[in-house]
């Protein structure tokens, strides 16, 4: 029976870079909000008086690309918490899990990195996008394997 537990080193660091993942979610809402006032840009009349500049526009390339590496990370990360904690009640090696949850972080921040901070061509965003979504099939997978056997 896996030992579910707040000092299992394995639920700390799920818990420790779900938060990092969190964090780089939230980050993209200010990174998009700073982004519309730089080029003055908005998606509503009532923000274009109340920063007296600007005007409504809903495809201004630098913008909507922040908005897609969001809803980019909204059609993953979450998948990656409910995985991720699913996968820790199957008794994984700690060392194999912790770099898991470490890969699949640096591969989503990288993600955010080259698709909205930083652009970069392409296989980067590709690659950053698909070895985090490899971790999440494998977890999933491991995960029906570990639990199918009692059905
Ligand atoms: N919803 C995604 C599904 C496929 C996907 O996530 N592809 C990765 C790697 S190419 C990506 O970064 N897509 C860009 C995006 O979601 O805007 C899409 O429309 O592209």
């Amino acid at each position: 029976m896996a030992v579910i537990s707040l000092d299992n080193p394995v639920v700390q660091s799920y818990i420790v870079y779900s938060a990092i993942l969190a964090l780089k979610l939230l980050f993209l809402s200010p990174l998009t909000g700073m982004t519309r006032m730089a080029r003055g840009v908005f998606a509503n009349p009532e923000d274009v008086q109340s920063f007296k500049k600007g005007k409504v526009k809903f495809d201004d390339p630098a913008v909507e690309r922040i908005r897609r590496a969001h809803l980019n990370d909204l059609e993953n990360i979450p998948a990656f918490w409910v995985l991720g904690a699913l996968y820790l009640t199957t008794n994984p090696v700690a060392s194999w899990a912790t770099l898991l949850f470490r890969v699949y972080t640096a591969g989503r921040v990288l993600h955010t990195i080259v698709y909205a901070v930083k652009p970069l061509p392409q296989p980067s965003r590709a690659i950053a996008f698909f070895i985090p979504f490899v971790i999440m099939v494998y977890m999933g997978v491991q995960v029906v394997l570990y639990y199918i056997t009692a059905l």
